[in-house]
């Protein structure tokens, strides 16, 4: 039967509820930096940018930087987009092995090929270069062998960025659907902030009035920027500024530090590297010295962050250089050496450079940046960002961005900070205008059929360009094999797979030659996909946050698309905080119907596959237990060829032991679920929020019903019939 697309949507789960009738399809609607060290030069190019910038706005113009309003007159031109951003061209991976070929998922597809007896031609597939994954652990040392083996992709910092992923795995994820998700529907965070926290952000940011300028008709013109940058911005089709590019541009051209914010897909990288570019224009060139660090959580984003920004560089003299994990590490270390200005990493390999590296030299860093900051604040990253911190010079100017952006105090403090200016341009907790937003409802007992409600969704209605999240990466790699058996066109993308496959990946699925990208949280946020139009959630993720980045990863840059959501009894927490969020913000929101039977089907031949899935999956293991055997056979004859090298090199150090490493880990995946049990017993007391927290999540263990929470109270206009209706079909 036909899904049928429910305009009257409701938030809530549980069949209880009343539809309300209010959330029938919504059809949308510093001070200057006179501390810094700046040379003479500099200063007097930055005095003649603020003067321009004055000029052109006037201080009536000027917008509170925290009235959390869209500049609706923005519209991206998405009409002639030719050579713009949308033709991403490339991981700028020159020296790195990069393969073409469909690895992760040509591996699947030829077994499933073979299987079916069928002549189907796959191209070249790369074995999965995961050892670490499979023992769960990373040997400091492996990395010695960098400079012998090129292919010696896995290195420190693989924990790092596996992290992203492995957090919300596993083990953790029952967890996850019990305890963290009530923040979700709590109004925790900046909604419960009381008048404490106020007086502290009001110390701690400087005043909004004095700082910000206008971003009514601005434009890049206006903001005196250098012909070489203006030319870059109209060689990638920007010709006028994002309201957070509008805001975050001459503020940061004054050398201010920035905690912004801004719905994803609204160019906050150009809002931090166009003026980065500029002020380095103007910087003495007789030396050659490192003086911008870039850290984004994920090695994706980083490589995408440089491939932006070196488009929007291409007219200037402005150099590059990497630190990223997962890629090799002696083609890295070649360009650090020549002390590019501007260095993208990641957080892992940044300090591996620092701490091994003689030629990286990070003492005259003068601009930092926290690209998803509030996920690089959490404690996962804790570790390695104080060694950062401690290490990168105090007097330099820091911004720090994402889409949902903390503003609590206590997590920006640490960062060192000095007055920052607060640029928020959207509400809190908002998604893109052009985003509608689908749930389709699975009552009770149907959630065992979930995959069948996924299939049917994917080979019936959302059928191309698909993003489809999973919390497990376990289970994401599970439905690639069931699409590839069913014949969809599927890669697969999560911390089980070795970078190159990683990218390998996310290129078939960008150059369409994979339908669907299977994916787990590591691609939850940053990566700008084009002309992605679904996103699927199989499951709703841990918190709102993580929501918001997963359904940003479609329409972006002023584009629609839409996000549909499994809705089951676990999910539930997180979907009433998106629904809630979505009806605050005027957004689309509707529900999707499926016919139970249509998912049932599908469910039936999914189970019915489930032996042959199994024998793939062995088959899988034996041949990555070969592999695993070849590599460490060319790795011991690397070692033996290369003995001398290796024993004459200083071994490598690491700021942290395993066990810290651990410990890092742990506080967060706690961070990420909540605080876990052993904590309750040892703070003695509870506050009665704690209390009230855990006698939810005990409830919930129990099977109980759902109470109606404060936001879904509001829902009872729904015209009698339906109520009545409703009722009946829960009796
Ligand atoms: N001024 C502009 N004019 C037109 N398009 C732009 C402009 N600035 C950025 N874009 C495009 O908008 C898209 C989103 O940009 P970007 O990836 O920087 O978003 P983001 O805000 O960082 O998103 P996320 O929060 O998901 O990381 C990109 O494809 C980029 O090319």
């Amino acid at each position: 039967m036909a899904p049928m697309i429910d305009d009257d949507f409701i938030g809530t789960l549980s069949d209880t509820e009343d539809i309300p009738d209010e959330l029938q399809e919504a059809a949308v609607s510093a001070p200057t930096n006179a501390k810094r060290k700046r040379d003479d030069k500099k200063q007097n190019a930055m005095k003649k940018r603020k003067t321009a910038t004055a000029a052109v706005s006037g201080e009536d113009e000027r917008v509170d930087a925290d009235d959390g309003e869209m500049l609706s007159d923005f519209e991206f031109d998405n009409s002639d987009r030719t050579g713009a951003m949308g033709d991403f061209d490339g991981w700028a991976l020159e020296g790195d092995k990069a393969d073409d070929g469909l690895a992760g998922m040509a591996d699947i597809d030829a077994m499933v090929a073979r299987r079916r007896g069928t002549t189907q031609k796959v191209e070249n597939g790369v074995e999965s270069d995961d050892s670490e994954d499979e023992d769960g652990s990373e040997n400091e040392d492996e990395s010695e062998e960098a400079g012998s083996d090129e292919d010696d992709d896995e290195d420190d910092d693989e924990a790092n960025e596996a992290d992203e992923d492995d957090a919300q795995d596993e083990e953790q994820v029952e967890e996850v659907s019990n305890s963290k998700d009530q923040d979700a529907g709590s109004d925790s965070g900046e909604d419960e902030e009381d008048a404490a926290e106020v007086a502290k952000r009001n110390a701690f940011f400087a005043p909004e009035d004095k700082t910000v300028v206008s971003t009514t008709d601005s434009s890049f013109t206006s903001m005196s920027l250098s012909r070489p940058i203006l030319k870059g911005l109209s060689s990638v089709g920007f010709s006028s500024p994002t309201p957070i590019q509008a805001k975050a541009i001459p503020v940061a051209l004054e050398g201010k530090d920035i905690v912004g914010g801004a719905v994803t897909g609204s160019g906050k990288t150009a809002a931090f590297m166009i003026p980065i570019l500029e002020r380095l224009l103007y910087r003495p060139k007789k030396v050659a010295t490192i003086r911008v660090a870039v850290l984004m959580p994920t090695r994706e984003l980083a490589l995408q962050c440089l491939a932006v920004s070196k488009k929007l560089a291409a007219f200037t003299d402005i150099t590059f250089g990497r630190a990223i994990g997962g890629l090799n590490s002696r083609e890295q270390e070649k360009e650090l050496k020549l002390r590019p200005d501007i260095v993208i990493a990641t957080p892992g390999r940044f300090i591996d450079f620092m701490r091994n590296s003689s030629s990286f030299q990070v003492d005259k860093i003068e601009i930092m940046v926290l690209d998803e900051a509030d996920r690089m604040l959490e404690d996962g990253f804790a570790d390695e960002l104080n060694e950062i911190l401690n290490t990168i010079p105090k007097s330099r100017q820091t911004m720090l961005f994402s889409a949902t952006m903390t503003s609590r105090i206590d997590d920006l403090v640490r960062v060192g900070l000095q007055r920052p200016v607060r640029l928020m341009v959207d509400a809190q907790k908002a998604s893109a205008s052009g985003l509608v937003q689908e749930f389709v409802r699975l009552r009770p007992g149907r959630e065992k059929s979930r995959l069948g409600y996924l299939m049917h969704l994917c080979s019936e209605i959302h059928t191309n360009r698909v993003i489809i999240f999973f919390r497990q990466k376990k289970e994401a790699h599970r439905v690639r094999i069931i699409f590839a058996l069913c014949g969809l066109k599927a890669a697969e993308l999560h911390g089980s797979m070795s970078q190159e496959q990683r990218i390998n990946a996310i290129e078939s699925f960008r150059s369409g030659r994979a339908s669907f990208l299977l994916a787990t949280d590591l691609a939850s946020r940053g990566l700008d996909i084009k002309g992605i139009d679904t996103v699927i959630n199989y499951e709703a993720p841990q918190t709102h946050e993580i929501y918001l980045h997963r359904v940003g990863r479609t329409a972006r840059a002023g584009r629609t698309g839409v996000s549909c959501t499994l809705a089951a009894e676990p999910d539930r927490k997180v979907i009433k905080a998106a629904v809630k969020a979505a009806k605050q913000h005027g957004a689309s929101v509707r529900q999707r119907t499926v016919d139970p039977k249509d998912a049932d089907t599908w469910q039936a031949k999914c189970d019915a596959l489930a032996d042959e899935v199994e024998d793939i999956l062995r088959e899988e293991k034996e041949e990555k237990v070969l592999a695993q055997t070849e590599r460490t056979i060319a790795r011991a004859e690397n070692i033996e060829k290369y003995e001398d090298e290796i024993k004459s090199r200083p071994k490598k150090t690491w700021f942290e032991s395993e066990k810290d490493k651990l410990a890092a880990k742990k506080r967060g995946a706690e961070q990420l679920n909540g605080p876990a049990d052993a904590k309750r017993e040892k703070k003695g007391k509870l506050s009665n929020k704690q209390k009230k927290k855990l006698q939810d999540r005990d409830e919930r263990r129990e099977g109980q019903t759902w109470k109606k929470g404060k936001d879904m109270r509001g829902l009872r206009s729904l015209p009698k019939d339906t109520k009545k209706k409703k009722k009946k079909s829960t009796k």
